[in-house]
């Protein structure tokens, strides 16, 4: 959390609110009706062990370090089989689905009790991006929007003090894992009937849009794009922290009394790191001393636009409070900027892809080949740069796609090794500054080594954009079509800008190449 200098909007952008700030009513379908019976609290005996028997398996499974090289798809079928087993079995366990707009109300009140202002705001369900906030009144730049005190917050300090606190102080991943602490917390707090958070876990969504909750076949929409990597890495990461709490909590006595113990399905776990994931906010503690991981109520209603951190925390007031990123006219949606993510960080972590994101980038995973009889030198060069011989970089969307970390990285990689040991290596290496070099597109250290730069990154993001099933045409129409799934379309978005930061690279290196025959 962190509060920068104002800046306006531009125009593309406040036309994108006015299209989302017409509001819909609050849907109800899919909600089961109130007389769906309650599930039944356990699972007999026999089916117990089957589940417990499924959940080694799968913590088996998980546990494996990938074969290096081999490609995340290779034991995601196994995985998604394990995990699709355990939701058949714990299906017996899942409540009926609750009507969500109903929960506002309570909700609103429970902030109001404690001393939330909530008069110039009302939540409603916005097209594209869910339910989200509307001004009641004109409000202007730099306006305090929201004040929420800390006492409201779900923290990994509240999960500390509460009854997770004897078994967080006893297992090491919770201890360094403050995403997953707070997981539990909230899912420990949905399955205590009278927690203090009740009202605001109940306004929670039923469930998301991360790829935690796509199918196989949906993951394949992301076919040639490096977040398929990515979404199946963390599906089998969650696989696999789930496979470990859920042991954990049969077998440890801190475990003996929690509600979670009970309830800890697939489904309730996807839906609590989903609730963080996209929630979560940084928030300083109470002493001021460090930073802790918090949910915050109402704050976390708000969805996401371009443009600048406009929430800071007031330690006098021991509050969050959040700021107008702009004027937002009466019965807009008011939006704020939830950081510099790419739509691949924004894919996997949020469950949205952006189209007129600012910040988007596309990961390029580059290293140096062991087999390089020129490798401890290039090391050695890349180590005095502070960069790993094998590491990912990005290619950014704009004018300049190349910053100074991947540049000086190409340069290395393809640099001779003559030159290495007469100008970068040994006793010739020139201190931190000179080093610098390396990273300024402005100057460069031989025209060769030039040449071969900007070649080598021509190829590459040739050779990325081949990997692509279908046309940039295709996907642009799929995001357009009525009957493609939401999936379907973010991932086509997804798939669209990072074709267009490639083909960007692609005329930007041809440019370069053109540039340095000329001079
Ligand atoms: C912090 S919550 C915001 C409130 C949320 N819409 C709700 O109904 O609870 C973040 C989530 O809202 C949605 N969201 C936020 N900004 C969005 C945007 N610009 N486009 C699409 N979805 C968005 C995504 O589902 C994201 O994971």
């Amino acid at each position: 959390m962190g509060r920068k200098n104002k800046g306006k909007n531009t125009k593309s952008q406040q036309s994108q609110q006015n299209q989302q700030s017409q509001p819909a009513q609050a849907s109800s379908s899919n909600v089961s009706s109130g007389s769906t019976p309650s599930p039944p609290a356990e699972l007999p005996k026999t089916v117990k062990r089957e589940e417990g028997e499924l959940v080694a398996s799968l913590l088996e499974v998980c546990s494996k370090p990938l074969e290096s090289g081999s490609r995340e798809l290779e034991d995601y079928p196994q995985i998604h089989g394990l995990v699709e087993s355990i939701k058949k079995i714990q299906s017996a366990l899942i409540p009926p689905e609750k009507n969500r707009a109903d929960s506002f109300g309570p909700f609103l009140q429970w902030l109001n009790d404690n001393g939330v202002n909530t008069e110039s705001i009302e939540i409603t369900e916005f097209p594209g991006v869910g339910f989200g906030l509307k001004a009641l009144k004109d409000l202007k730049e730099g306006d305090k929007l929201l004040q929420i005190p800390r006492k409201l917050m779900l923290t990994v300090d509240s999960a500390k003090k509460s009854a997770l606190g004897p078994l967080i102080s006893e297992d090491k991943i919770l201890q360094v894992m403050p995403n997953v602490t707070l997981a539990l917390h909230v899912l420990n707090e949905k399955c205590t009937p009278n927690s203090f958070w009740k009202p605001y876990i109940d306004s929670l969504p039923n469930k998301y849009s991360t790829p935690l909750y796509w199918g196989s076949e949906e993951l394949q929409f992301l076919k040639g794009s490096p977040v398929q990597g990515d979404a199946i890495n963390q599906y089998r990461n969650i696989a696999r922290q789930y496979a470990y709490f859920y042991r954990l909590l049969q077998k440890n006595p801190a475990a003996k009394d929690l509600p979670v113990k009970d309830n800890f399905t697939f489904e309730n776990y996807r839906w609590a790191v989903s609730t963080v994931m996209t929630r979560q906010n940084q928030i300083p503690a109470r002493d001021g001393s460090r930073a802790t991981l918090g949910l915050i109520p109402l704050w976390d209603m708000c969805n996401h636009t371009n443009g600048i951190y406009t929430s800071d925390y007031n330690a006098d007031e021991d509050a969050c409070e959040c700021f107008c990123l702009q004027d937002f006219y009466s019965g807009q949606q008011i939006l704020i900027f939830y950081g510099p993510r790419s739509n691949g960080e924004f894919l996997v972590h949020n469950g949205f892809v952006y189209a007129d994101n600012e910040h988007d980038r596309l990961c390029l995973k580059l290293g140096i080949s062991k087999g390089d009889p020129l490798f401890a030198l290039k090391s050695e060069v890349l180590g005095k740069l502070n960069l790993a011989p094998s590491r990912s970089f990005y290619l950014h969307r704009g004018r300049f796609p190349v910053d100074g970390d991947l540049l000086a990285f190409l340069r290395v990689f393809c640099m001779a090794e003559d030159l290495l040991k007469e100008k970068f290596s040994g006793d010739s290496a020139p201190g931190p500054e000179e080093m610098e070099i390396l990273k300024d597109e402005n100057q460069y250290v031989d025209p060769d080594n030039e040449e071969k730069v900007w070649s080598f990154l021509h190829t590459r993001a040739s050779l990325l954009l081949k990997a692509y099933p279908c046309s940039i045409e295709e996907d642009e129409s799929t995001v357009d079509l009525p009957d493609a799934s939401d999936v379907q379309k973010m991932a086509s978005q997804l798939r669209i800008g990072e074709r267009r930061i490639l083909l960007n690279t692609i005329d930007y290196a041809g440019k370069k190449k053109e540039n340095l025959k000329q001079s």
